[in-house]
């Protein structure tokens, strides 16, 4: 059996937009939007690997954030623990940084992208919260 693995993942806000980045085909759930983040660490906190994945993946410095929501998924192949933070408090114009492509998509458009099968509760809060 292998472990649960613990993922940062930023809901990035700016106005009434959200930052999506699109996954390389080659990764588990590639081809898929997601809300940027990755792997959080040995030793780092949820909000320091966030600061670093989101440096590493889409070029932001972020100030600070706030949980927002915490998944447990089980995909055939990978169990993940999804630990979303809200990222209001940013600086920087974003990039796809490692070659993915991004966008800043607003509550309307954001029915049309497609997402791992763990998001659906994200989608759900955050249309609830923020439209
Ligand atoms: N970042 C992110 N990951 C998600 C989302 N939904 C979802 O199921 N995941 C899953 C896909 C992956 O199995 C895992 C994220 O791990 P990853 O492989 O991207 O991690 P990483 O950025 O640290 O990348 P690497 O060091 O392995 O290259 O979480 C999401 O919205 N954002
Ligand atoms: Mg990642």
């Amino acid at each position: 059996m292998t472990k649960r693995v613990h993922v940062a993942v930023g809901i990035i806000k700016k106005g009434a937009s959200i930052l999506l980045a699109k996954r390389h085909g080659h990764l588990h759930q590639g081809g898929k939007w997601e809300f940027p983040g990755g792997k959080v660490e040995a030793g780092e906190t949820t909000s320091d690997a966030l600061k670093r994945e989101l440096r590493e993946e889409v070029g932001l410095t972020i100030h600070s954030s706030l949980p927002y929501m915490e998944i447990s998924h089980d995909y055939p192949d990978k169990q993940v623990l999804l630990d979303i933070h809200l990222v209001e408090d940013f600086s920087g114009d974003a990039v796809g940084a490692e070659g993915q492509q991004i966008e800043w998509v607003t509550l309307q458009e954001i029915g049309q992208y497609q997402f791992p099968d763990a998001n659906q509760p994200i989608l759900d809060k955050v249309i609830k919260d923020f439209a």
